[in-house]
């Protein structure tokens, strides 16, 4: 017979050690809570920060992602002390622009119209910092094609509300899906938290992940 008290137990998923820190997500957002479900993670604690999220002057927006997902991660540590922290920060942009996160409709309408027919790209930065104080970070990047939109499909779009709150104007998660031609990258990097590059931060930083 195994001697069962003598082997390892699983730790539970989404713990770092059986005297875990606490795993602290640093996000307003529940997608990121969502996504993170997914791959068995549960926080044991969801810290919102309030950082200036203006970007930089000529700040690109690969760069844009990866500084607010560092600095709410940051502002995060401060308020959970010995905590892991993990935070994340999703950017449309469209050639050299940074889309705003649409709050009113006349911003979602003009992003609407600015991604309409043509490329645009999506950077979903994560950062993770451990009890140590060390700060890891992954961004992902996507590039997707939406169709040409025309008048009554906007219209339609605006009076669903989907927008609302979303980085460029819409949800890839909602009907938006249904105007995108392509996309090449990360599907849950779109939706607000890259999950292969979340997995492999936390897996570098001791969190047993599934
Ligand atoms: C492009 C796109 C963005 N989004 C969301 C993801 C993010 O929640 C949001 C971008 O804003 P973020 O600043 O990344 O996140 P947030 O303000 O929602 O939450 P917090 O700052 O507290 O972490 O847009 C979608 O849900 N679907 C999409 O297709």
């Amino acid at each position: 017979m195994p001697d069962v008290a003598a082997s390892p137990l699983p730790l539970p998923l989404g713990h770092a050690t059986p005297t875990a820190p606490e795993l602290v997500l640093a996000s307003a957002s529940p997608r990121r809570l969502e996504l993170l479900a997914r791959i068995g993670v549960t926080p044991s604690r969801v810290l919102a920060t309030d950082i200036d999220e203006t970007p930089l002057k000529g700040e690109r927006a690969r760069d844009h992602a990866v500084r607010l997902a560092a600095e709410k991660a940051r502002a995060a540590a401060v308020l959970a002390p010995g905590a892991v922290i993990l935070a994340g920060d999703t950017v449309v942009g469209a050639g050299a622009r940074i889309l705003p996160k649409a709050e009113d409709e006349a911003t979602a309408r003009d992003c609407l119209a600015l991604l309409s027919g043509r490329r645009h790209r999506v950077y979903s930065a994560v950062a993770l910092i451990t009890p140590d104080g060390k700060l890891r970070e992954a961004v992902s990047e996507t590039i997707l094609r939406f169709k040409r939109l025309c008048d009554e499909e906007m219209d339609a779009y605006i009076s669903g509300g989907e927008w609302h709150g979303k980085a460029g104007g819409y949800a890839i998660q909602g009907s938006a899906e249904g105007f995108c031609v392509w996309l090449s990258g990360s599907h849950s990097g779109v939706v607000g938290l890259p999950l292969f590059e979340t997995r492999r931060l936390m897996i570098a930083g001791g969190i047993n992940v599934r």
